[in-house]
């Protein structure tokens, strides 16, 4: 396969070491830097650069770093925890973060289960021993784990798995979760107890698998371990900053806990003299340096999800585990994705066609409608969350108007961007029937009028007075007091829209489209096609969209423009062609006047 050595080709750093299974995925279509050892001074320096960037736990992703990070799409955690992240910033600055939430949970279970094994039975004491020449059997007896009672602080993903684990020991188990699944605990022969106090007064063994979050820090302090059972052991593979590492040494040396195994610290790599170092050298403590995902299968497992995930997002997709965006279920996402590229459209369709146009009297930019409503109808409308088609339809209104590269929408920032720029999105879901037609959802995009129309039809029905209906009639057919419509559907895949303004006719949202409001009397077709002939402008598809019905004798609701430019009498309709390359502003403008064409705009989708 050749190698394309585009200098455009989006770039992804890592800046800490990831499998190579993953990487593998991201090489065929953008640059990847693996750059370790990077100070976070020259992080920054580099930063903006990349459109991704890749860590473990040991980059520390700042605010700072974020704002340097000015092409920056998405920050990738391989792994679970995302304490190293400023997510707020992130989510600020648009920038997703995703993890891996469940690909290493079985390694960190194991090396919980390993750490316990090892305090039960001293084997880091006795393998340093032997070491060191001695045979030390009677003071380096242990206890075993069966019959033993297991408290478990956090009874998610690995907790559970620790659990399962434990049961086959023939261990008690115990946990503290006030957010816990309690069918989940019970088939994991889990006991869940009200308080953290209850658990800690009689594990055995106490281990902790909550997050690092304001409920978790320093959730173990001195006071904590005075209640717990001399005998007890802690194990820690979760966060650093839940015990108190000075108080458990403490609590160690003044023979108040039996023995520790910790796998993470305050500080990271463990500074000198800091609490972490002296919890390290405790000779009851046996320390790992953050090693509960390093196993072989866990980090292949984390590597391929954040990078498919990268691929995704630098390809405009969602992606599955957005720390900083609403869940999409599986099931929804694959019906959403679709019309998350139909809605992008309508929006984009929406900006293009009525806001800049020629007509006769020239190019024609038209104020941006503030107020829109879109319409959810058919399967659609049973959805949970219709979170990434708002996101796309503000991406789809503001990117054709704003420069590309400044404007980074996505589900992450899009409500805040809209209130910004005080756009309003009213969502609405219709459960109205679509079984007779082609499709199975329907979307419906509205931009409201100053005075709506349905609010203008509804006084007009009120009206009993003659002049009254007049003059609310005559508003009625100010193009500015029309709502502006786009209507859409997903058939096989393509986004096709059904409707545009008055009018309504069946194409797809791809391409460079050629969109000519004009007479629907004979001839203009012809003239149409041979003035992109003479520019050497190829015609791939031809459309003609007659009035809706709605529409027809409501009379063409532009009329004075109408009149004024050709002077004919009768309907109007919109001539759609699909058309190869770009299409100049002289040729557009060679098409409008005394043949008929009224309007024309030049979409790109
Ligand atoms: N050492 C290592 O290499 C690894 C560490 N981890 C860490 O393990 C921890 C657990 O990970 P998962 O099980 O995937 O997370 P999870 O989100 O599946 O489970 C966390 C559980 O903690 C519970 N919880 C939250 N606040 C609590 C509170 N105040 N008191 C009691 N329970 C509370 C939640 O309800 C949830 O059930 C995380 O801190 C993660 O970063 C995960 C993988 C590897
Ligand atoms: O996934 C997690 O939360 C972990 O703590 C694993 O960290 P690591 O990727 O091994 O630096």
């Amino acid at each position: 396969m050749p190698i394309s050595l585009s200098p455009t080709r989006p770039k992804v750093l890592i800046p800490e070491k990831v499998s190579p299974d993953g990487l593998a995925l991201l090489k065929e279509d953008f640059d990847v830097d693996e750059k370790k050892g990077l100070s976070p001074e020259e992080l920054k320096t580099i930063i903006g650069e990349y459109e991704a960037l890749i860590i473990r736990s040991e980059t520390k992703v700042t605010a700072d770093l974020i704002k340097a990070a000015k092409k920056l799409k998405v920050v990738a955690r391989a792994g679970v925890g995302v304490d190293n992240v400023d997510v707020e910033a992130a989510t600020q600055h648009g920038v997703i973060v995703v993890n891996s939430p469940s690909g290493n949970i079985n390694a960190a279970a194991e090396h919980t289960i390993a750490l316990m094994m090892a305090v039960a039975r001293n084997i880091g004491d006795a393998d340093a021993s032997i070491k060191a020449g001695k045979w030390d059997r009677s003071r380096l007896t242990g206890i075993e784990a069966k019959g033993r009672t297991l408290g478990i602080v956090g009874l998610g993903k690995v907790g559970l798995t620790v659990a399962r684990i434990a049961n086959g020991f023939g261990m008690r188990l115990i946990a503290y979760d006030p957010y816990a699944n309690a069918n989940l605990a019970a088939a994991a022969s889990v006991t869940l107890k009200p308080t953290l106090a209850d658990v800690l007064k009689e594990a055995d063994f106490l281990t902790l698998h909550t997050p690092l979050i304001a409920s978790t820090r320093g959730m173990i302090g001195a006071a904590e371990l005075a209640t717990m059972k001399p005998t007890a052991r802690i194990l820690n593979v979760a966060r650093g900053g839940m015990i108190d590492e000075d108080a458990l040494v403490a609590a160690l040396d003044a023979g108040k806990i039996a023995g520790a195994g910790i796998d993470v610290f305050t500080s990271e790599p463990p500074k000198p003299d800091s609490s972490a170092s002296r919890l390290i050298a405790h000779p009851k403590v046996v320390a790992t340096p953050h090693l509960g995902a390093s196993t072989r299968e866990a980090q292949e497992n984390v590597s391929i999800d954040v990078c498919e995930q990268v691929v995704t997002i630098l390809n405009g997709g969602l992606p599955r585990s957005a720390v900083n965006a609403p869940i999409i279920l599986q099931e929804e996402y694959r019906t959403l994705q679709p019309f998350v590229i139909l809605v992008e459209k309508m929006g984009s369709l929406y900006t293009q066609h009525f806001l800049t146009h020629r007509s006769a009297s020239g190019t024609a930019t038209k104020s941006f409608r503030t107020t829109f409503d879109i319409i959810y109808e058919g399967e659609l409308a049973g959805l949970n969350t219709t979170k990434p088609l708002f996101a796309a339809l503000v991406k789809g209104l503001l990117t054709p108007i704003t420069s590309s590269d400044g404007l980074n929408i996505n589900i992450v920032n899009a409500e805040l961007l809209a209130k910004e720029r005080g756009i309003l999105i009213n969502e609405q879901r219709s459960r109205e029937n679509v079984e007779d037609k082609p499709y199975s959802s329907f979307v419906t995009l509205r931009a409201r009028a100053s005075r709506s129309t349905s609010a203008v039809r509804s006084d007009l029905s009120r009206s009993n007075s003659p002049s009254a209906k007049r003059a609310l009639q005559s508003q009625k057919q100010s193009a500015e007091d029309q709502d502006q419509v786009i209507q859409g559907f997903v058939s096989g895949n393509k986004p096709y829209i059904s409707r545009l303004d008055r009018f309504k006719g069946e194409f797809v949202a791809k391409g460079t489209l050629l969109i000519c409001r004009n007479f629907d009397s004979c001839g203009k077709i012809g003239f149409v096609g041979s003035q992109l002939g003479k520019a050497g402008v190829n015609i791939r598809f031809m459309n003609v969209a007659p009035l809706h019905e709605e529409e027809n004798g409501h009379g063409s609701g532009s009329g004075t423009e109408a009149a004024g430019a050709g002077g004919e009498e009768g309907n109007e309709a919109l001539m759609i062609l699909g058309v190869d390359g770009a299409v100049g502003d002289e040729v557009v403008q060679s098409l409008i006047g005394s043949e008929g064409v009224l309007e024309a705009s030049v979409i790109n989708f």
